[in-house]
């Protein structure tokens, strides 16, 4: 028999009550928890694939869906014809989708009264939806994060910030070695950054190089601290809130002597396995970074943060989240400034960074920090790299990232950058 895709759709579902729900969890929580380790590869990444879509189109869907609907059916069957209206209106075989989607519900031990629901309206979706989605807005992001980062940016920075949400990401990779041999090895381009950057790729896993452990997943933005830090050989530099190594693999390819600090064991382990798969070495500290001793030539302090500079790829985060943790966070980043700073060797550097859109997690930390700090300047050269905007620099010396900058390329993630020095 054909594969219908149900089990994957059902299990994008499943995902999506529990982001959605009465206690809204991360998807990376969920993939972590093994949500979809039953499924075989291709229906695991089919599943993913639709949850992403389906949040990122969120507000498109239940526009269309509300002139179908007289009252709101339980979150099950909403997020059903929400991941059914997404796949419709992208191109989805209208046979195909609504057939998908009313066995789901049929198969459903509480909900399956509900088919006929849900394959009436998911008809009219196919008849009219297309259409309508097409001159629908960019989904907005929920108010609780929107409203401050309006008053961050302005709101025609807001409005280019959605567009870039609901556009997603491509596939960026940083290469051990040779940038523009990587480029040509897996068909991608070589942005000016050094970043690689792949349309439409396929299972991470697969790809020419993964296996031989010639390059590792890195958004362009996320490749950018350890430039600025420009680490040289023999150096010692250390990596605080490592995990997953992404930025240990750049600074230990660069030759430096890496010591690579997480407080997270199963976040630890990641940096190991990351490591082993690329050949490379850094001593690894599994401990909070306040607790750190020693002194370094370097240091790069990639802080715990909101995250909100990565919500094109993870569009859950405006759902999941509400802002309620973010202060400890803010509170926990000028420690961390605060602690690395006593580590780093008189005429040394820190690297600051967040991928965070809120300025309280970047131009703000460093505002404070140099009130606290008598012995640190910012380094502006630091920043002067290939392919960074003059434009991007701030009235503090940092750099700032958003996720609308590079829109003809694909865009980046959104990242506050600092380079600080300690006086000599
Ligand atoms: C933004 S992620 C780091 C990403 C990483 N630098 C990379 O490039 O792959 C932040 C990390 O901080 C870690 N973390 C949070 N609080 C910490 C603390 N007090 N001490 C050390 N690590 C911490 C988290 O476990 C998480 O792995």
């Amino acid at each position: 028999m054909a594969d219908t895709g149900v089990q994957a759709r059902r299990s994008a579902v499943y995902m999506l009550d529990q982001i959605l729900g009465d206690e809204p969890r991360l998807m990376s929580e969920l993939l972590a928890g093994g949500v979809l380790d039953k499924l075989p590869p291709d229906d695991r990444a089919r599943a993913q694939r639709l949850a992403v879509e389906t949040l990122r189109g969120l507000e498109r869907a239940d526009r269309l869906l509300q002139k179908h609907l007289n009252k709101q059916p339980p979150l099950t069957i909403r997020n059903v014809l929400r991941v059914g209206t997404v796949e419709l209106c992208q191109g989805g075989a209208a046979h195909g989708v609504v057939n998908a989607m009313v066995n789901l519900v049929s198969s459903h031990n509480k909900l399956s009264h509900l088919k006929g629901l849900t394959n009436a309206v998911l008809r009219k979706i196919a008849t009219d939806g297309p259409e309508a989605w097409a001159a629908l807005r960019a989904p907005r992001l929920p108010k609780w994060l929107r409203g401050p980062l309006i008053e961050a940016w302005g709101p025609d920075a807001m409005a280019a910030m959605e567009t870039a949400h609901f556009a997603g990401a491509p596939l960026d990779l940083t290469a051990k070695g040779d940038a523009k041999a990587l480029a040509a090895l897996v068909g991608g381009t070589l942005l000016e950054t050094g970043t690689v950057r792949v349309e439409n790729a396929g299972q991470v896993s697969t790809m020419p190089g993964f296996a031989e452990g010639e390059w590792w997943v890195q958004d362009a933005a996320a490749a950018i601290p350890v430039q600025v830090l420009a680490p040289q050989t023999g150096e010692t530099v250390l990596d605080l809130c490592a995990a997953p190594g992404g930025k240990t693999m750049q600074l230990a390819a660069a030759g430096a002597e890496v010591t690579a600090v997480d407080s997270s064991v199963p976040r630890m382990v990641r940096v190991k396995e990351n490591l082993a798969r690329v050949g490379l070495t850094a001593k690894t500290l599994t401990k909070d970074a306040r607790a750190v001793k020693g002194s370094f030539d370097a240091i790069l302090l990639d802080a715990p943060c909101s995250a909100t500079g990565t919500m094109r790829r993870h569009p859950d985060l405006p759902y999941a989240k509400d802002g309620s943790e973010f202060g400890d966070l803010i509170e926990l980043q000028g420690e961390l400034i605060d602690h690395a700073w006593t580590l780093l060797k008189p005429g040394g550097r820190l690297v600051f960074c967040t991928c965070s859109l809120l300025p309280d997690e970047g131009e703000v930390q460093v505002d404070e920090a140099l009130e606290r700090h008598e012995d640190m300047t910012v380094d502006r050269d630091a920043l002067r790299r290939d392919g960074v905007s003059e434009d991007w620099i701030t009235s503090e010396g940092g750099l700032r990232l958003r996720p609308d900058f590079w829109a003809d390329q694909g865009g980046m993630d959104g990242f506050y950058i600092a380079c600080l020095r300690k006086a000599g």
